[in-house]
């Protein structure tokens, strides 16, 4: 009987716990609802202290303590503030009609005989009548916590409401939170910057005051420099005035210039006029004799020079007596030359005196220079020399020559234009000795003379040079291709006539001047005796071909010394090329070599003999080709 309240609390309680897991989150509203079904407990105990005595004047004090419970419950449920009125109002309502039975069941005091039925029933009606009224109590009760429940749930849904809210605020609180934490990362990022900058702010800071420093220190120096400024301004403007003046004299001095440069263009033709005196004087066709030393460098036996007399040379032969009666006799040859050289005459010694010839090809006169002489007797060796600068020969030392004068010349406005041709007359046959082609690709050469009387040789090379080294490579080149051979006279004889050429053109454009001539430097093969020689097969045939022009050479000499009207120039490829420097218009040379040895005595008369024709030759004045 006791129970019920205790079932109703339970009720509560399973209610209020199948919502507790929708509000474990919330704790508060939970506490306040257990709270709420506490005041049933007195009620439980006071049931079980009921329960231990069983008798019938116990059960009145059974609804007192429910009643009181209940009453208490009530009565503590608004203090709580969780019963609402109406709840308040129904267990009032209870306990009222709980009182009236209890009130009544005191006044009955004692047991009933079992004889007392009528008693019994008495009491068992008031009992049916005391449950019911308690039914009705207790349904009360229940609809009472019925509507609290209701209560409550409309409390549960209300504050799910607030829970999702409160939901809502916690994710948005998150979503702050996160914001705040990447504010907390930017915030650490941004002090990082602050660090840095303010490193950077300090090292500003420093480089400011350095700077400055320096710019105080510059300061400094741009006061002084300022100083030193108007110091120079007035040293410049005292150069100025200097600078005038000595603009002033420049000018004076730049017209004297001019007038000494007119001067000494006006010297200059006078001297080449003067010097092509000298040369016309000397004679336009020279001949220098020049005596090979003895190879073992003893005295020659048969040729005497006379030391105060370098123009003349004597060769002397004792000459057995026909008869056989008398002594023999001595028969002395005496040649006079233009000089004479012995053999200790050095190479710079022999060009000295050629060197006046040089000088004229620059002044505009065609020369030629020729070695004339018996094989062996030192031809190649006046012309070409050997390679070191004391034997060098006439052809490099007069290339020399030209280049330095033109150098000298270049200062008074002449600019030249050199162009080197060489070749050779090997078997009455021109070669190209500039020739860098295949050997059996060599083209064939024929001589021509233009309008103007120059010769010119057909497929030549001629080559454009502009310096002494270039024109030395071209005579290296030359000499590896001039046809030698080791005869029975000279270990290295040449087989050919060789003819260096140097075209010279000279252009001054301020003076509207210019000047061509050509410079010709002839190396001749040897003349040979054939018994002395003993030449045979191809050195025969070379022999014949040299001697064949050499003779033509004296023909034409001849026909020159005697004034002939026809000199026979074409007889042969030499005379043919040689035409302009033997009776045109040029300066020649001729140098007639001879060799000390005995037994060369005939040639070497004969030689001289030649020579000497020459040297009695006019070949009428050379003119300078100038304009
Ligand atoms: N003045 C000199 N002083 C020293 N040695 C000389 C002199 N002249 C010639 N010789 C030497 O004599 C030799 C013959 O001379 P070179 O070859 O010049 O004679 P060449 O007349 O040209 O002979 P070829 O007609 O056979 O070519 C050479 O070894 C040369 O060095």
């Amino acid at each position: 009987m006791s129970r019920l309240p205790v079932m109703s609390q339970k009720r509560v309680l399973v209610s209020s716990s199948s919502s507790s897991e929708n509000m474990q989150d919330f704790a508060p509203l939970q506490k306040r609802i257990r709270h709420d079904a506490e005041p049933a407990k007195p009620q439980a105990a006071a049931t079980v202290i009921m329960g231990a005595r069983p008798t019938a004047s116990s059960k009145p004090a059974v609804s007192k303590p429910i009643a009181r419970s209940r009453a208490a419950t009530v009565a503590s449920g608004p203090s709580r503030g969780v019963v609402k009125p109406p709840v308040k109002a129904a267990a009032a309502k209870v306990a009222s009609t709980a009182k009236a039975p209890t009130g009544a069941k005191v006044g009955a005091g004692s047991r009933r005989p079992p004889w007392d039925l009528k008693g019994k029933v008495c009491d068992m009606e008031e009992k049916v009548q005391n449950y019911q009224t308690k039914y009705k109590s207790v349904n009360q009760e229940n609809e009472v916590l019925k509507e609290s429940m209701a209560q409550n749930q409309l409390r549960t849904s209300e504050m799910k409401k607030e829970l999702e809210r409160l939901r809502n605020t916690n994710s948005e609180y998150e979503n702050q939170l996160e914001i705040l934490s990447g504010v907390e990362e930017e915030l650490a990022r941004v002090s990082a910057d602050k660090d840095r900058l303010e490193q950077q702010l300090n090292d500003l800071k420093a480089r400011y005051k350095s700077l400055e420093t320096l710019n105080c220190n510059n300061e400094t120096e741009l006061q002084t420099m300022k100083v030193t400024i108007s110091a120079q301004e007035s040293t410049v403007a005292q150069l100025r005035q200097a600078l005038g003046e000595s603009r002033e004299e420049v000018h004076s001095l730049k017209e004297t210039v001019s007038q000494q440069k007119d001067e000494l263009y006006a010297g200059e033709m006078e001297r080449r006029k003067l010097h092509n005196t000298i040369q016309e004087l000397k004679g336009n066709i020279r001949v220098f004799c020049r005596v090979r030393p003895l190879r073992d460098g003893g005295l020659s036996k048969h040729i005497s020079l006379a030391a105060d007399d370098k123009t003349s040379i004597c060769l002397a032969k004792t000459e057995e007596s026909h008869t056989g009666k008398g002594t023999d006799t001595q028969r002395n040859y005496t040649f006079s030359f233009d000089r004479v050289f012995g053999p200790q005459a050095s190479q710079q010694e022999v060009f000295e005196e050629i060197s006046l010839l040089v000088q004229s090809a620059l002044d505009g006169y065609n020369v030629c220079c020729f070695a004339y002489g018996p094989t062996g007797s030192g031809k190649t060796y006046t012309m070409e020399g050997e390679e070191y600068d004391e034997t060098r020969g006439v052809i490099p030392r007069a290339v020399q020559q030209i280049f330095k004068a033109s150098d000298k010349l270049a200062c008074q406005g002449w600019e030249f234009t050199f162009t080197a041709s060489f070749v050779e007359i090997y078997n009455d046959t021109l070669r190209d000795l500039l020739y860098k082609g295949k050997a059996d690709k060599r083209p064939e050469h024929e001589i021509r003379k233009s309008n103007n009387n120059e010769l010119t040789v057909t497929n030549l090379t001629y080559q454009k040079v502009s310096c002494e080294d270039q024109v030395l490579g071209l005579i290296a080149l030359a000499n590896n291709n001039r046809a030698t051979a080791q005869t029975s006279q000279n270990d290295r004889s040449s087989r050919s006539h060789s003819v260096f050429r140097l075209d010279i053109d000279g252009v001054n454009v301020g003076r509207d001047a210019k000047c061509k001539s050509s410079l010709c430097l002839v190396d001749l093969a040897g003349s040979e005796r054939l018994l002395k020689s003993q030449s045979q097969g191809e050195r025969f045939k070379e022999m014949t071909a040299i001697n064949g022009s050499l003779s033509n050479l004296g023909i034409v000499i001849a026909a020159l010394a005697n004034k002939e009207s026809f000199v026979p120039y074409r007889n042969s490829k030499l005379t043919y090329l040689l035409q302009n420097c033997l009776g045109g218009n040029s300066k020649t040379l001729m140098f007639v070599n001879i060799a000390p040895e005995s037994d060369s005595f005939g040639e070497t008369l004969n030689s001289l003999r030649f020579a000497s024709k020459v040297n009695d030759c006019v070949i009428g004045t050379a003119s300078a080709n100038r304009k």
